[in-house]
């Protein structure tokens, strides 16, 4: 179970607000596609759910409990730079995470959890199909199958929520339809709930059970960080499978905004 209760959140940075009251609810299970436009917040609602940022008011819960205010193992992150370790191999980048997973402390193992934890590695390469390519370093390994071990670095600790921030926007669409290929039976199989920004539509149609789209819907011309971003769109993909991407099969509904919140920002 991984249900994510976002509690009227505002994040601001000095006298900008970034986003206003972001209320919703994010089943367990769920893939959630974020959209919405370069600078919005998207990345800093990821961080916030990672624990890396705190919101400046409201709260988030993970399965009703408030979210510890650092990241820890039942959060996983994938960015669209790659953020394995360059001077270990494929199978020891993954090792380590099984190790840090099971020794926090010295992320050492010896004996016979070492060779259990040399296993798990093993399988899990084999898993993001890099299992050819288990002895190379990340320098000799392409954008993709940089992003696989990323990936798989970050499942060895089984999160419970998976985070993805523009995970595939530097691959070339062919390497990213293999990515796509592999990430959704994983997210299937594993039962996690994934959080993923992308600029693309396709891809956020494609993947999602659910899409969120953040935008400013009020902009002061005069003071620009006078107003945040909230969700505009909140779609359900789930019932009828993906949705295409042109010409819409289902009229998009834009999110009505809660009756409490509508009133001006503190700042106005
Ligand atoms: N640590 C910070 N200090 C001050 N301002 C910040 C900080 N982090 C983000 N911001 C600001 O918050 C706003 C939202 O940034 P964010 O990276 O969340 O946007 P985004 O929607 O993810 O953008 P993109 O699609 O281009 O990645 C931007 O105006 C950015 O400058």
């Amino acid at each position: 179970m991984s249900d994510i209760r976002v509690h009227n959140v505002w994040m601001e940075y000095g006298d900008q607000i970034v986003l206003e009251n972001i209320a919703l609810d994010i089943a367990s299970g769920a893939f959630v596609s974020v959209v919405g436009p370069s600078g919005c917040g998207k990345s800093t609602f990821l961080r916030m759910i990672l624990g890396q940022e705190r919101p400046t008011r409201g709260t988030i819960t993970l399965d009703g409990a408030a979210l510890p205010h650092e990241p820890g193992p039942d959060r996983g992150v994938v960015f669209q730079r790659y953020s394995v370790f360059p001077h270990l191999n494929v199978l020891q980048n993954v090792l380590i995470a099984f190790e840090f997973a099971e020794s926090p402390i010295t992320a050492k193992l010896f004996g016979t959890r070492k060779k259990a934890a040399v296993e798990k590695a093993q399988a899990l390469v084999e898993a993001v199909g890099l299992g050819e390519h288990a002895q190379k370093f990340p320098s000799a390994l392409s954008g993709g199958q940089q992003q696989r071990l990323a990936i798989a670095q970050a499942l060895a600790r089984k999160p419970k929520v998976l985070l993805l921030d523009e995970p595939f926007g530097a691959l070339d669409p062919g390497t990213r339809a293999q990515m796509h290929a592999l990430i959704k039976p994983l997210w299937r199989e594993l039962g996690m709930t994934v959080i993923m920004i992308t600029h693309d539509l396709k891809e956020a149609f494609g993947l999602g059970t659910r899409l969120l789209a953040f935008d400013k819907p009020r902009i002061d011309p005069q003071a620009p960080e006078r107003y945040g971003a909230r969700i505009i769109y909140d779609l359900d993909l789930s019932r009828d499978g993906p949705v295409p991407v042109l010409g819409f099969s289902r009229p998009m509904k834009a999110r009505e905004p809660p009756k409490e919140d509508r009133r001006s920002s503190p700042h106005a």
